[in-house]
């Protein structure tokens, strides 16, 4: 390959600015929220969608059937996953691609400032669901295949394609795809590398490569005191209230400086070395802009930039998200909920096996419970992934690095991250290769929450850091 082909590129990718745009501009307008049936079809037509781009790009792809999930005991059936190959040379490496194509829900009423499933420019940036989270940099890969294509490069790597659209669900049936399916059929037998963007930078300038991220245990905490909602001023104080027997089991979980308070929880983390410890010195990480950038009034462990940066990728939290069933709406409701549904969770970290996480709550939550005596049914069920890092030292990892500084003029901070990818430490298994995450968006993308951006700048630079990557994993030895 050339010299200027990179150059080229860039040029290329600065002249078709508009083309990304609206392509990003089609995809969020497809509402692939996978937590809600009622999207399911949604999820089907993001997922074809993709197919048909993957296809103009040149790859060979597939739709392949994983099967069915119970919802309130309904099967419904899961949306396929794409898989997909461009390109075959044994002279190449092969990069195997991960991304997802749903996104977390979103309603203009939540406190949008413009509908979230339409994507708006403002400000240098482009809001919308799914923008950053993951749809913007899902393209972004397209496009960087598209880029070497339209400036008639031959593209220096061959790839491999997952992209999956229940990945904020728990990525059902992925992993048996993987383990059960793709490779017995000899899918990653030529795979090299692994490549993964689904996270964002740290902050808002630096951008960063990452190494490792939580796990995630997520509950459902059913308690049930009649077969339907009641008139409070007619039930009140006859029945014991399901709301009341929930509210109390989640205040048991954790303490008001967010330390778990469920029996074990720290027992299994990994110890923290002194080599470690001095990692964190060096990050660039600005805890006053990361607290301003949300209105918090204060950051816990006193804003100390260590130890939030340890209790984001180290240690494990738990979160109270929300009760199904509660009476949310605006309005002086004054029913007793008949049935309520607690949902937390907890980021597990190395060491912790969801399996024993999940046991610890369960017999911490049954405790509780018995302690109550309360007469109400109580029904809790986990759905759980793991934590997964990786060795940052690897020539992959300087590759990826080399290809920041090209875009970025700038060394990347190699980070960790607080969220959840399940299916990571399962590419890293089922593959045997080094995995790398390469964030396109800005650590105040607001993903899973109202107003999700990506900048413009991150989307473009991204386009351009994904084709650079390519080029120098192709320089890796075979
Ligand atoms: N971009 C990754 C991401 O947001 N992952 C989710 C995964 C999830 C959601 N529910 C269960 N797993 C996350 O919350 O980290
Ligand atoms: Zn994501
Ligand atoms: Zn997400």
């Amino acid at each position: 390959m050339a010299e200027k082909t990179l150059p080229q590129i860039f040029k290329y990718v600065d002249q078709n600015v508009d083309s990304y745009k609206k392509l990003l501009k089609e995809a969020v307008a497809i509402p692939s929220v996978s937590c809600d049936a009622k999207y399911r079809d949604d999820c089907v037509r993001m997922v074809e969608w993709t197919q048909e781009k993957l296809k103009e790009v040149g790859a060979r792809t597939e739709l392949r059937d994983v099967g069915y999930q119970t919802i309130e005991g309904k099967e419904i059936k899961l949306p396929p996953v794409l898989v997909g190959v461009l390109g075959n040379d044994p002279k190449k490496n092969t990069i195997c691609l991960y991304g997802h194509l749903d996104v977390q829900p979103a309603l203009k009423s939540d406190g949008w400032e413009t509908e979230p499933f339409e994507l708006v420019e403002r400000d240098g940036k482009l809001y919308g669901r799914g923008s950053t989270d993951d749809k913007g940099p899902v393209l972004g890969w397209l496009h960087a295949i598209n880029a070497y294509k339209g400036i008639g490069e031959e593209l220096p790597v061959n790839l491999k394609f997952v992209f999956e659209c229940m990945e904020e669900s728990g990525s059902e049936g992925l992993d048996a795809l993987l383990i059960e399916k793709l490779k017995p059929e000899g899918f990653f037998n030529d795979v090299d590398y692994v490549c993964i963007s689904d996270n964002y930078w740290l902050g808002t300038t630096k951008p960063c490569i990452t190494y490792g991220l939580r796990g995630i245990s997520y509950y459902f905490l059913e308690i049930e005191c009649a077969k339907m909602d009641l008139h409070s001023g007619v039930y009140g104080g006859t029945v014991h209230e399901a709301m009341t027997d929930l509210i109390y089991l989640m205040n048991e979980l954790v303490d008001k400086n967010g330390k778990i308070l469920v029996t074990g929880m720290y027992d299994s983390v990994a110890p923290l070395t002194e080599a470690e410890k001095r990692l964190y010195t060096n990050i660039d990480f600005d805890t006053e802009a990361y607290r301003k950038s949300i209105a918090a009034t204060r950051l816990a462990h006193n804003g100390d930039k260590e130890q939030i940066l340890m209790h984001r990728w180290r240690y494990p939290s738990l979160s109270l998200h929300g009760i199904e069933g509660a009476a949310f709406q605006p309005g002086a409701k004054t029913v007793i909920p008949g049935k309520v549904i607690g949902k937390f969770s907890v980021r597990i970290v190395p060491n912790q096996e969801p399996e024993e996480v999940e046991k610890l709550v369960f017999d911490f939550i049954n405790k509780k419970w018995a302690a109550r005596g309360s007469p109400n049914k109580m029904r809790i069920t986990a759905q759980s992934g793991r934590a997964w890092t990786e060795n940052p030292d690897h020539p992959h990892y300087q590759a990826a690095a080399r290809a920041t500084r090209l875009i970025y003029h700038t060394e990347p901070d190699m980070s960790r991250e607080g969220g959840s990818i399940p299916v990571t430490i399962t590419l890293q298994e089922a593959s045997g290769r080094n995995v790398l995450l390469l964030p396109m968006g800005a650590g105040d993308d607001m993903a899973h929450s109202q107003n999700e951006k990506i900048n413009v700048r991150n989307y473009i630079e991204g386009i351009k850091l994904f084709a650079a990557y390519f080029y120098e994993v192709s320089k890796l030895a075979k």
